[in-house]
């Protein structure tokens, strides 16, 4: 099948372990599977209406540090991912991976995913769908936390902190950028619990972008100078 190109890059980023890649397994294949820490990194590709939005899944080892603001490079939505059950994984988004962001598209949107959410949280636990309960004999039920709030670490709250910590960061306006409340999540990849309502907000909240780039192309003639300009450099060193 011919690649299709995509209009628009999605990156998912995070601390090595809190399950980026499992949502994207979880949103595109619609199930939970066994994963490997990832190596560099990956793309799926989804249709989106008329779109073709990329998503890049990255490596949250330290290892793979160097590769972070490259995957970035022309994003128009960057994923923060951090673990519910692990103050630190929240700490890193701030401390570790923010400043791979520098490269992602200025108007970029944010959006912050406390994930394992059926960890501690009953409702996200029981977000199970039936056909997965069955294919694990019920196993889900005896995975029910005793109390349910035991290993949470990271409240709602703490990741709308950060959520405007990074908009002052970014020095985006706070009335120009989606309000915190619409971008901050708590997700189960394990459940499906709010995986389609992250990914498909996002994808909503850079179509007008997609749209804007496609106007501002198509009544632009900058772009041909540039690229002559360019042809003529490289004959230049050639030559
Ligand atoms: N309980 C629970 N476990 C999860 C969830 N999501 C992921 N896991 C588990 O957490 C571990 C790490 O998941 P991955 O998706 O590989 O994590 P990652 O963020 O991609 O890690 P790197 O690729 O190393 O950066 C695996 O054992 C998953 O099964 C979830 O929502 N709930
Ligand atoms: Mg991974």
């Amino acid at each position: 099948a011919k690649m299709k190109k995509p209009d628009v890059k999605l990156v998912i980023l995070g601390d090595m372990n809190v399950g980026k890649t499992s949502l994207l397994h979880r949103y595109i294949e619609r199930k939970f599977k066994d994963t490997i820490s990832t190596v560099g990194g990956a793309f799926f590709l989804k249709q989106w209406g008329p779109y073709n939005i990329s998503i890049w899944d990255t490596a949250g080892r330290e290892q793979f540090h160097g590769l972070g603001s490259m995957y970035c490079r022309g994003a128009a939505a960057v994923i923060l991912t951090y673990d519910v059950t692990n103050w630190q994984s929240l700490v890193e988004l701030e401390q570790r991976f923010l400043s791979l962001t520098d490269t992602a598209n200025s108007d970029c949107i944010f959006a912050i995913v406390g994930n394992k959410a059926d960890l501690t949280n009953l409702k996200a636990a029981a977000a199970e769908t039936g056909e997965e309960r069955e294919s694990n004999g019920n196993l889900a039920g005896a995975q029910f936390p005793a109390s349910p709030k035991m290993h949470k670490q990271v409240q709602p709250e703490d990741a709308v902190a950060l959520y405007h910590r990074i908009l002052r960061y970014k020095m985006l306006e706070e009335k120009c950028s989606p309000p915190a409340e619409a971008m901050c999540f708590e997700t189960s990849a394990k459940t499906g619990y709010n995986v389609d309502l992250l990914f498909e907000r996002v994808f909503d909240m850079v179509v007008p972008g997609i749209l804007k780039k496609k106007t501002e192309a198509m009544s632009n003639t900058v772009d041909l100078e540039d690229c002559s300009d360019m042809q003529r450099t490289k004959l230049g060193c050639c030559g």
